[in-house]
């Protein structure tokens, strides 16, 4: 393997307790606010195709007109222990929130740029306040930051010139001030989540990224950094010149999930995901399919089995509302999670062959087992193979004690349970307590071929 200075700096996965926590969050919310929740994704009677928060790149918006939207910034609806509150009935263990979009407008009093609240009608900060409000429901927060920065005078995604080399390095010292100046005002942050990173000229910054890492991490010591931030020796991202993870987990599903255990190579990772098809800031006019509760609890459940965290996005308007389909869903989400946590938290992959009924995920504290049912078979059958010989103790329904299951084994670490005749209303936990000791070697012999 090719000697890297600034790759991956641990191979395997972070074993200790800020990073436990982190695994064993399950359910995240990402909150995607700026002054693009002003446009709200129109302009001029035009709706912009694209993702709201990307709409000062349309041609139809004029950048001296996004440029001045802060001067409208006034969210007299914010609430922030609302959000909190709202967050927590959900049952999000963490929250995501911009601190600066690509736009460079900063969400804080920034000492480093005029682009911020401070400078809004509004006035104050929107981060702090969001901060204690999370904390004090128990959730963790995470800042995201993104590196590119339109608003930058230094900013360049192409490093071609001497001139461009001067004016970055004034960009690369400002995204250091800036980022320290966050880990100051915020030290109960428990991590970063960085985005803008894929230009050539931040693919040049290995040793910059890798001190400035190294520098935040001092800050915060056990901050989690996922692989979106840094580039090794040679510009490459995620994954270093080896083929290492580089940062703490995969930031790599973006609006998809892994098919997989394999293809999340045994490591840690997150996936992010909008409601609608694609709009993580406010949008007016969602076009498309707009996902129902069924369906996220299905990718929840999908990146808890393949041991990842989901992360659900929403994006506030700009008074500060959230718009009532994010309303509904967090609510109808919640009402799942309050009889279903024990299957979602703390809970990760075991290795049992996947069932077209839908899902394990074994609790990593007590052992047990849940088969999270979103399919019910014609015949109400659920087929069970284990890994190794175990012997089954009990298997019973999570919200209903006397509704236990007889296994009957058909063939070696095998068995089928029946289901009732009731419809499935919704998607059903059914735990599996097991004696972890091998089992005695009961079962059939397999068939010579
Ligand atoms: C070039 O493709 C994209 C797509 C989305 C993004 C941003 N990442 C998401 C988490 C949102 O912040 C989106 O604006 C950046 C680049």
């Amino acid at each position: 393997s090719l000697a890297l200075a600034h790759g991956a700096h641990r191979l395997g996965k972070r074993t200790d307790p800020m990073m436990e926590r982190w695994r064993n969050y399950g359910l995240g919310q990402f909150i995607h606010w700026g002054v693009y929740a002003i446009p709200g994704g129109q302009w001029n009677g035009a709706s912009y195709g694209g993702a709201a928060e990307w709409i000062r790149s349309w041609k139809g918006m004029p950048k001296e007109a996004y440029d001045n939207l802060y001067k409208e910034f006034d969210p007299e609806n914010y609430d922030p222990s609302a959000l909190a509150k709202q967050a927590k009935e959900m049952g999000a263990k963490y929250m995501i929130i911009t601190t600066k979009h690509h736009d460079g407008f900063c969400l804080w009093p920034s000492e480093y740029t005029d682009y911020d609240v401070t400078n809004t009608p509004y006035g104050k900060d929107i981060i702090g306040p969001l901060v204690e409000a999370y904390d004090a429901e128990g959730i963790d927060v995470y800042l995201y930051f993104s590196v590119m920065d339109w608003n930058h005078p230094g900013y360049r995604s192409v490093l071609a010139t001497e001139e461009d080399r001067s004016a970055y390095e004034s960009f690369k010292e400002f995204t250091r001030n800036q980022l320290l100046e966050l880990l100051e005002r915020y030290p109960t942050t428990k991590g970063l989540w960085f985005d803008g990173t894929w230009d050539e000229a931040w693919k040049e910054q290995a040793e910059f990224a890798d001190n400035l890492a190294t520098e935040m991490r001092k800050k915060i010591p056990g901050l989690i950094i996922g692989s979106r931030f840094r580039p090794d020796d040679y510009g490459n991202r995620h994954f270093d010149s080896n083929g290492d993870l580089m940062g703490d987990y995969e930031q790599g599903w973006e609006r998809k999930l892994p098919e997989t255990y394999e293809d999340t190579n045994g490591n840690d990772w997150d996936c992010v995901m909008t409601i609608p098809e694609n709009q993580w800031g406010y949008h007016s006019d969602w076009r498309g399919h707009v996902k129902t509760s069924y369906e996220l609890i299905e990718m929840l459940v999908k990146s808890v089995s393949l041991d990842g965290n989901f992360v659900l996005n929403f994006g506030p308007d700009a008074k500060g509302d959230i718009r009532m389909e994010e309303k509904k869903l967090a609510t109808e989400i919640g009402q799942w999670m309050s009889k279903n946590k024990s299957a979602i938290y703390n809970c990760g992959h075991i290795d049992w062959e996947k069932q077209d009924w839908g899902y394990y995920t074994q609790n990593r504290v007590t052992g047990e087992v849940n088969m999270v049912v979103f399919n019910k078979p014609i015949n109400s059958v659920l087929r069970i193979k284990t890994s190794s010989k175990i012997s089954l103790q009990k298997i019973y329904d999570l919200n209903d004690a006397t509704k236990i299951y007889d296994p009957e084994e058909i063939s070696q670490d095998e068995y089928i349970i029946q289901l009732g005749d009731e419809e499935l209303a919704e998607p059903k936990v059914i735990v599996i307590k097991y004696d972890h000791s091998k089992g005695e070697t009961k079962g059939y012999e397999k068939a010579k071929t």
